[in-house]
């Protein structure tokens, strides 16, 4: 009996864990910025890294092989997109900021993109099945164990013809890439930048910025952080030359 009790209780106990863990604390943080970033970020990686011996990033790709379609980059999106909805959270853009890249992509129809911050390659995915044909995207990433990922998942989306994946930091890269570039710089009149989580984590200094130099015409898309409730935005910044 007393053996009962205490398997009853240990069962309870476990139950009552899982469902803090899956519903009530995702529930309670996610209108609040800093602590859905505490809980998803740091505290729910840290203890499904140990559990599992694997990195977020590992799990994400073992989502898309066995969730999407070789070549297919729309299904690359959805099964990162459905795992960071219902398994695990991932600082990629996601899929309602993801609409907003699009269109914009789309509208600008550009020839060449420059991505920083590649991480698993979920917006460079977003990004290259939507470039015309013969357009490139140079995506950078510092973190090595992030890049290598995000070279398997663009291998998967069959775009690794369009996108070129730099290792390394953006304030050594871009440098270089100016002096290739020669003296046209890397932004020319008609330019258009587009900046993620400008409010959540955000970036105050960037947006004071941008918004008050006449160089620029800026516009704020409001959406929310992703997989959240939580307040973020896209700013669209047109370089006026
Ligand atoms: C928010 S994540 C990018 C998400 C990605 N764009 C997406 O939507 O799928 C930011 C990434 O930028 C990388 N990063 C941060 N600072 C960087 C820098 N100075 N140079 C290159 N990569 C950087 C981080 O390692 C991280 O992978």
């Amino acid at each position: 009996m007393m053996w009962l009790i205490v398997l009853y209780s240990c069962t309870g106990g476990a139950a009552l864990l899982y469902a803090l863990y899956r519903w009530v604390i995702p529930a309670a943080v996610q209108y609040h910025g800093g602590l859905a970033l505490i809980w998803h970020d740091v505290i729910v990686e840290r203890m499904l890294d140990t559990l599992t011996q694997s990195t977020r990033p590992q799990r994400i790709l073992a989502a898309v092989q066995k969730n999407a379609t070789r070549g297919d980059p729309r299904s690359v999106v959805k099964a990162i997109d459905h795992f960071c909805r219902n398994k695990e959270w991932a600082m990629n853009v996601g899929d309602e900021k993801g609409c907003i890249l699009d269109s914009v992509v789309s509208e600008v129809n550009p020839a060449t993109v420059l991505e920083l911050g590649t991480y698993c390659g979920y917006s460079t995915v977003r990004i290259a099945s939507l470039l015309p044909p013969n357009a490139k995207l140079i995506t950078l990433e510092f973190n090595p164990d992030f890049a290598a990922i995000a070279r398997q998942v663009i291998a998967w989306a069959g775009l690794e013809d369009k996108v070129q994946l730099v290792e390394g930091a953006s304030g050594d890269w871009i440098p270089k890439m100016k002096e290739q570039f020669g003296e046209c710089s890397l932004l020319r009149k008609g330019s258009v930048l587009l900046a993620d989580n400008v409010i959540c984590p955000g970036a105050p200094e960037y947006l004071e910025f941008i918004r008050s130099s006449p160089r620029y015409k800026s516009q704020y898309f409001k959406s929310h952080l992703e997989y959240t409730k939580v307040e973020d935005g896209l700013e669209k910044s047109v370089f006026l030359g």
